[in-house]
């Protein structure tokens, strides 16, 4: 029988810098093969959240759960090896390598803990046939003999989906996929995600700005202000809220 639990939760979620708390008490579930766009002004919180998930940072307060396990002192390295996935900073990477061989050391360093000494040159090769899968998967095969600092924009933002897939994770999260990317590439990110959410029954989480790009990949919208969670549903209705009108109108209080 299918797990029907929550993959992730935050309960009571907080964080506070000094006297201003950024995240406030948010209490959320997430349910398998979902996708949940996180929206909000400018300040909001939204990366904030992002980072107490991930592991960036440490809440001062209240709990995030994967699969039933509380995670919430654990590491970003522990977190990563329990199934929390975040899409790469390509500062992370090694520039003059190929495309490929980073995406090798991305799959290389899941596949460490079952490594079999005896069988290296067999277990390279099959590093190689996978990185070349998601290379396949993401688009980007014909260069992956480039070195990663010549890639144009476009592609560097498919490599980060790349390395986020060589990682395996159960949860994805993506902030801003598509920023900075030209007219012509957002498609092309787009069915990326749309095709990681469909294939795999993954969870993703994104957060997003573009409301066309919500639109066309969200199941579900929670809205974050002053670092609390006002709105959670329904993409169509939580659009028309007040709320995420003005924050994307630009109308918000606190924007400038
Ligand atoms: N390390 C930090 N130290 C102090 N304050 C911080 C820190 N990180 C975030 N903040 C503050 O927490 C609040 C939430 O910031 P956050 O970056 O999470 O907002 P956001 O919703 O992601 O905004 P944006 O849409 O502009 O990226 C802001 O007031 C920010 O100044």
């Amino acid at each position: 029988m299918a797990d029907e639990r929550p993959i992730l939760e935050t309960s009571d979620l907080t964080i506070r810098f000094g006297g201003h708390v950024a995240v406030d008490h948010v209490s959320c579930s997430f349910d398998r093969g979902t996708l949940t766009a996180i929206v909000g002004p400018n300040g909001a919180g939204k990366t904030t959240y992002f980072n107490l998930i991930s592991g960036q940072l440490k809440a001062t307060d209240g709990a995030v759960t994967l699969n039933g396990e509380n995670i919430t002192r654990l590491s970003v390295p522990e977190r990563t090896d329990r199934g929390i996935g975040r899409a790469f900073q390509l500062t992370n990477l090694f520039p003059t390598l190929s495309v490929r061989e980073n995406v090798r050391l991305v799959v290389q360093s899941r596949a460490r803990k079952g490594f079999d000494l005896f069988s290296i040159a067999e277990s390279h090769v099959e590093l190689l046939e996978r990185a070349n899968h998601v290379l396949a998967e993401v688009r980007l095969i014909d260069q992956a003999d480039q070195a990663v600092s010549a890639l144009p924009h476009g592609d560097q933002r498919k490599l980060e989906v790349a390395l986020l897939i060589a990682l395996g994770p159960q949860v994805l999260m993506f902030d801003e996929p598509t920023a900075g990317m030209s007219v012509d590439e957002v498609p092309v990110i787009l069915e990326l995600v749309r095709k990681l959410q469909a294939d795999m029954d993954r969870t993703i989480l994104l957060v997003e700005h573009k409301m066309d790009v919500i639109r066309s990949l969200a199941d579900r919208i929670i809205v974050l202000h002053n670092g609390q969670l006002v709105a959670d549903g329904d993409p169509a209705e939580v659009i028309a809220l007040p709320v995420v009108q003005e924050a994307y109108l630009g109308k918000a209080p606190e924007a400038a």
